[in-house]
């Protein structure tokens, strides 16, 4: 389909509304991005045509960011980019190399930011087969909602030595009264109640949604009061204010509940973060929607996929209120770049969550129940079959194949 065929989704009232041929940006990603991505749509382009038989399909349109934009445009994060997700409303991409301590910042983060998409949504559930480290791992099945634009992710900081580390420390010691050395780095860790209320009740609109039992805030608020303790703190008042007759706390639902949650309700709960790392192991049924701030949310990401298979299988998604664009949990694993060898899953359960956004259900059905079934038969990429009995070990493109030979 030429591009000019294809229409541009919009929302009306709040509500998505998906043309038969809609626009859809992309960004192919650096590292192993390209070979993800071209697994990724092969496999979309399939179950689309599959189950629309023609009278729906997506018009791709590639947008730079990344290495393969800096080679063509001299920019890293071309404004066009910016304008062309958020202009189409719905994007998708691969994972973009950030340098360690120094060189550019994230563009991954400077999309979440410059697009506002303050909520980094990672669901975590087992399928079938996927080898785990867990006794049970069919009891893992959690929501990650991760705060995107603030916390110390959003990278205001200035190295040891800077005259603005420099200043700052001086304006902390003499006017606040601090003792902070002065070759200390500094970085600034902003965490607002708009941007807390935001994410923590779009979680819980999602756990109300899809009838879950609880969302819980895991943050770090007995150090950091003032910032992550007043995170939780936000999200109790929001539920209260918002909420009254569907959330319940957790002293709730042991006094008034008898520790069983009505139909209707959830509980809201809040778990400090380090302990919150151990009790996923150990009783991962009893979390559903977690709600955290941006750093916890990230490190909690990858800790949670390894439960169900490995980054390899960790999709998600950037979202605003009018604008989404979805991506794996992971990132560039530079050394298997161009090697057609790792596992596309997690972009491909990514691409399913934006079927979904799209209501493209039965699309978004076909593409999992074939991913289940390759899954299944042990036809799986080298980072499972190196934990599997019996597996048969293929290649990024031959595990797209077998996944749209099952459709
Ligand atoms: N949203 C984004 O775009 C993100 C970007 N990044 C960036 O990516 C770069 C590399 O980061 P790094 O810390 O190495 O983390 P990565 O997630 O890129 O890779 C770490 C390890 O995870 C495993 N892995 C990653 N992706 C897959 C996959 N699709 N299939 C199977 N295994 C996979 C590999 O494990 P093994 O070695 O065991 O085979 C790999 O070596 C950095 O520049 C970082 O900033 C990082 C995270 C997110
Ligand atoms: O932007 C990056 O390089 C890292 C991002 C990341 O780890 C994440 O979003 O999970
Ligand atoms: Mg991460």
């Amino acid at each position: 389909m030429a591009e000019q065929q294809g229409e541009r989704i919009t929302y009306v009232d709040g509500t998505i509304r998906v043309p038969d041929h809609p626009i859809i940006p992309f960004i192919e990603g650096d590292g192993i991005g390209p070979d993800i991505w071209r697994a990724t749509r092969r496999v979309i382009d399939a179950a689309v045509a599959k189950s629309y038989q023609g009278r729906r399909e997506i018009v791709w349109k590639e947008v730079l960011a990344g290495e393969k934009a800096y080679a063509q445009t001299g920019e890293w994060l071309p404004k066009e980019t910016l304008d062309a997700l958020s202009f189409y409303r719905v994007g998708i991409k691969g994972p973009l190399t950030t340098p360690v301590g120094g060189g550019i910042r994230s563009l991954n983060v400077a999309i979440r930011q410059e697009l506002d998409l303050y909520a980094c949504v990672r669901p975590v559930r087992y399928i079938q087969g996927v080898p785990s480290p867990m006794r049970e791992p069919e009891k893992v099945d959690m929501v990650i909602f991760r705060e995107n634009t603030e916390d110390v992710y959003s990278g205001i900081e200035w190295p040891s030595g800077s005259p603005e580390a420099e200043k700052l420390i001086r304006f902390v010691n003499q006017e606040l009264g601090k003792s902070i050395d002065k070759t200390a780095g500094i970085g600034i860790k902003p965490i607002t109640p708009a941007g807390s209320e935001r994410l923590i009740r779009r979680a819980i609109r999602y756990a109300l949604d899809h009838k879950r039992r609880s969302v819980t805030m895991m943050h770090k608020g007995n150090i950091m009061k003032f910032t992550e303790g007043a995170f939780r703190d936000w999200g109790y008042q929001l539920a209260a204010r918002e909420f009254p007759d569907q959330v319940i706390t957790e002293e709730e639902l042991y006094r008034t509940y008898h520790g069983e949650v009505p139909e209707g309700k959830i509980v809201l709960k809040d778990r400090i973060a380090d302990i919150t790392f151990q009790q996923v192991l150990l009783r991962p049924d009893e979390f559903d929607v977690i709600a955290a701030p941006n750093l916890n949310g990230d490190y909690l990401s990858d800790a949670l996929a390894a439960q169900v298979g490995g980054v390899g299988m960790a999709p998600g998604s950037n979202i605003s209120d009018t604008l989404a664009v979805f991506e794996a949990t992971h990132g560039t694993a530079p050394k298997y770049a161009n090697l057609d060898k790792v596992n596309p899953s997690s972009l491909i359960l990514s691409a399913i969550m934006m079927l979904e956004h799209l209501e493209w259900v039965e699309a978004a059905a076909k593409v999992l129940t074939a991913l289940e079934e390759t899954i299944a038969a042990k036809i799986v990429t080298y980072d499972l079959a190196r934990q599997m009995d019996g597996a048969t070990e293929v290649k990024t493109s031959e595990f797209a194949s077998a996944v749209i030979e099952r459709m």
